[in-house]
């Protein structure tokens, strides 16, 4: 495969495949590796997901890993407010593919708690999260082709607030009139600063997307998914 031309701030890692599977099935070593890592160290260790359609055969691969999954917090970066037995439900499909297996002892934290909107159920789904510590271990991104990143979109009228690294909310109600749902997502400040950040890709939109957010790193409302272009980030993508 020829490898992509990305000029990609200094410091960030690519690992192109030549198909999704591989690229999952590499994603998916790396995150098991480090997760042991951390459980070496600390009690307990956090995970957290994208949803949307790239990462399924990662979660199927990564539920497979054998680790000490009793003691991993998984959680989503972001949910669409929808039923769980809805389509669109991102806590469905990693309670359908990552949470199986190996991974089924794994504590799932979840982000949508009850209310008619996602700013209704923010305290609750904030206190969810209080016993998670942070820095936040393994951050898996995805991307979407305008830039948006979580449920970090560039039409959000919330997105400054979620943007924001003096907020310490772990969570932020989104309404981007582009979504059909309304969406939960965690905010920016509390995702930085993850010790493991992967952004995972697939398709040739993703690369063309993610060249035109490198050309104009500064401006992060423009394009979300600029604030985490840099050094440390690991990309993985595939056609
Ligand atoms: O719930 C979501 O929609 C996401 O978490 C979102 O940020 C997703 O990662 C991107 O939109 C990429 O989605 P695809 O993998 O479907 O391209």
């Amino acid at each position: 495969m020829k490898t992509p031309e990305l000029d990609l701030p200094s410091g960030i890692e690519t690992h192109f495949s030549e198909t999704p599977q591989e690229a999952a099935q590499q994603l998916a070593d790396t995150v098991a590796e480090f997760l042991r890592g951390r459980l070496h160290s600390a009690e307990r260790a956090s995970l957290a997901v994208s949803g949307g359609s790239t990462p399924l055969p990662f979660f199927q691969a990564l539920s497979r890993k054998t680790l000490d999954w009793g003691r991993v917090d998984v959680l989503l970066v972001d949910e669409r407010w929808v039923d769980e037995t809805h389509e669109d439900s991102n806590t469905k499909l990693v309670k359908e593919n990552l949470l199986q297996s190996n991974a089924a002892v794994a504590q799932f934290l979840s982000i949508k708690q009850s209310g008619s909107t996602p700013e209704e159920s923010l305290g609750a789904a904030e206190t969810e999260l209080t016993n998670l510590m942070r820095p936040l271990d393994v951050l898996v991104l995805g991307m979407g082709n305008d830039g948006h990143t979580a449920s970090l979109f560039p039409d959000a009228p919330e997105l400054s607030h979620a943007m924001n690294v003096k907020n310490r909310d772990a969570l932020a109600a989104m309404t981007p009139p582009s979504q059909t749902h309304e969406r939960i997502t965690l905010t920016y400040a509390l995702m930085r600063e993850a010790r493991f950040i992967a952004l995972h890709l697939k398709g040739n939109d993703k690369l063309e997307t993610l060249k035109r957010a490198c050309s104009r790193p500064n401006d992060v409302l423009e394009m979300p998914v600029r604030g985490f272009l840099k050094s440390g980030l690991r990309v993985y993508w595939s056609p």
